[in-house]
């Protein structure tokens, strides 16, 4: 892997936008490289929805990565690769009990219980049949002690520890954990990543409802597959693999 850098703007729209617009504009960048913003005025998230983030309470940044393996029907090894470094970076804050907790739901918000500690937005750019690069676009709670009724569901890692922290600090152990998880990656080797992925996914036990074009039904998650769809199996047996916004989660 050549260099890596990490570059810090007060203030800008979306670190993903700025970072996709950088590589547009022909910008050298190295293999791996990190913008991280103090605050983030038109943050975007999953589904065209805003993600709105406080400045000192949120760590909002996006990291680039070429990785010359993969292609794009392995593109979802990208998502379990962040997907699993910010669990571990969360982790590496937590008592045992409370590692318990921590999930991912499909495709890549990473979960406390049933509330939401973080989420991420991958864009890919591909060439071919190969994939470019991917621009990771992750959004962590961390110092927030509340949140507006309108995220009922979500949480920070404050909330959860009882202990406030300087966000660079979690950004910097994230490279720590991510540049662990990195040389085999680039090597191809997507195995691991898909494993935890899977052992630490949101609702991978049992059936649970979920929502179709053609209505609710019961069913349990039996995989996902290299290109990130989400493969469900009804009561009956049927099976079908899901791309993402073509199925969602129910209450239950
Ligand atoms: O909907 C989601 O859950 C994904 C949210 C991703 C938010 C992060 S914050 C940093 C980066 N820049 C953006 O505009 N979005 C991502």
């Amino acid at each position: 892997m050549d260099t890596s850098l990490l570059e810090f703007i007060d203030q800008v729209d979306s670190t993903n936008t700025y970072l996709t617009g950088q590589i547009a504009s022909g910008r050298d960048l190295p293999q791996l490289h990190t913008v991280v913003c103090r605050q983030q005025t038109a943050g975007r998230g999953m589904r065209g929805n805003t993600w709105t983030s406080r400045p000192g309470d949120s760590l909002t940044f996006s990291i680039l990565l070429r990785s010359d393996m993969l292609q794009g029907k392995q593109q979802f090894a990208v998502s379990e690769l962040a997907a699993w470094a910010v669990m571990r970076t969360f982790a590496s804050y937590m008592t045992d009990d409370q590692k318990q907790q921590l999930r991912v739901k499909w495709p890549n918000d990473i979960f406390y219980g049933d509330r939401k500690l973080a989420g991420i937005l991958i864009e890919h750019s591909l060439t071919g049949a190969r994939v470019d690069y991917s621009v990771i676009g992750i959004g962590m709670n961390i110092n927030d002690e509340a949140f507006p009724p309108e995220l009922p569901s979500a949480i920070s890692l404050r909330m959860i520890t009882g202990r406030s922290l300087e966000p660079m600090e979690v950004l910097i152990r994230l490279h720590s954990e991510l540049s662990q998880l990195l040389p085999d990656f680039l090597l191809g080797r997507y195995q691991d990543v898909h494993r935890h992925y899977m052992k630490y996914l949101y609702r991978r036990d049992g059936f649970f409802p979920f929502t179709d074009i053609q209505g609710q039904f019961r069913a349990q998650i039996k995989d996902v597959t290299p290109e990130g769809r989400l493969v469900l199996q009804r009561e009956d047996g049927w099976e079908r693999a899901y791309a993402f916004k073509e199925v969602r989660f129910d209450a239950e």
